[in-house]
């Protein structure tokens, strides 16, 4: 049985919680007996209980039943649950990770207990396929415990640990940013599509082609700027429409998109309240 450091409850199983038992089941952390899989309505748990995850409704019975406890609800569900849950909480038994983007530590211990151990960790949804690029902060867990969530999370991706004031700046980054460079893949493929591919063949271009790049940056250790060189004859037609998407705002987007969502990530839980 695969359960190094007890069972694992992930309360609020949604996309990023499911997201997240299926990257520690694939990575072989943890094996789906012993995580303990939450939702509301528990009959839409019905597929992960034929996948062997133990699943329940009841969040205080999975945190008596668990060692490390994870939040993964809305920002706007959680004050609901850390009130369910906090009679049942043992700061000598249990650590707390929440996912939850605009919540801090602080936040967490102001309802569960300042004696709480909480690590605060933002994933993105490639986590269920071992290629999340997760940050990881803490104001209060000890040194070994953010070493624990290190290592659990680098079994199903990449990990920074970083000052707990830029998580939402990472939030905007790594977790949303699955969202936008995908939609930079759908808006290639439909390019593709306009200078004389099918849907499915231009798709399937454009995936290969940005799984190409981000790999050569990842394998050369390089900057982007070095690799376009590469990429940009002169008097091409590289150039030609790399400068026309310029003009037409691709990084400015790209850059206000980012900080808008920054912002809108530190407001989540406040604008709940
Ligand atoms: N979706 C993503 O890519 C990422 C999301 N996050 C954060 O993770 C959290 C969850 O986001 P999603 O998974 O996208 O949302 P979601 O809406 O898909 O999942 C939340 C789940 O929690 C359940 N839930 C609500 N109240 C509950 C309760 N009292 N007990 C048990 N279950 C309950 C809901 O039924 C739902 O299935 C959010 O705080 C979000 O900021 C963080 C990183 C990435
Ligand atoms: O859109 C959201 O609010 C959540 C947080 C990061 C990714 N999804």
């Amino acid at each position: 049985m695969k359960n190094i450091h007890g069972n694992i409850a992930i309360l609020g199983s949604g996309n990023i919680g499911l997201s997240l038992a299926y990257g520690l089941v694939k990575a072989d952390y943890q094996d789906a007996a012993s995580i303990l899989l939450t939702r509301r309505n528990v009959s839409h748990l019905t597929e992960q209980a034929q996948m062997g995850y133990q699943v329940s409704a009841n969040n205080p019975e999975a945190v008596k039943n668990a060692s490390i406890v994870i939040l993964a609800v809305l920002p706007q569900q959680l004050d609901g649950l850390l009130h369910e849950i906090q009679p049942v909480i043992d700061a000598s038994k249990h650590l707390v990770i929440s996912v939850i983007s605009g919540v801090s530590c602080k936040d967490i211990k102001a309802k569960l207990g300042h004696d709480v151990q909480v690590v605060r960790v933002m994933p993105n949804t490639a986590i269920s396929i071992g290629q999340s690029m997760t940050c990881i902060a803490s104001d209060n867990a000890s040194t070994e415990q953010v070493a624990l969530v290190q290592s659990m999370f680098e079994t199903v991706g990449s990990v920074v640990v970083i000052n707990e004031d830029l998580m939402t700046s990472a939030t905007a980054l790594c977790a949303c940013g699955i969202a936008f460079f995908l939609r930079a893949i759908r808006a290639a493929s439909q390019g593709g599509v306009e200078i004389g591919f099918h849907a499915d063949i231009a798709l399937k271009m454009a995936v290969q082609t940005a799984k190409g790049a981000a790999d050569l940056l990842l394998q050369h250790h390089s900057h982007p700027e070095q690799e376009i060189d590469k990429v940009t004859s002169p008097k091409g037609c590289t150039i030609a429409g790399l400068n026309e998407m310029e003009h037409q705002g691709f990084s400015s987007s790209l850059i206000k998109g980012i900080k808008l969502s920054a912002v809108k990530a530190g407001e989540l839980y406040i604008e709940s309240k």
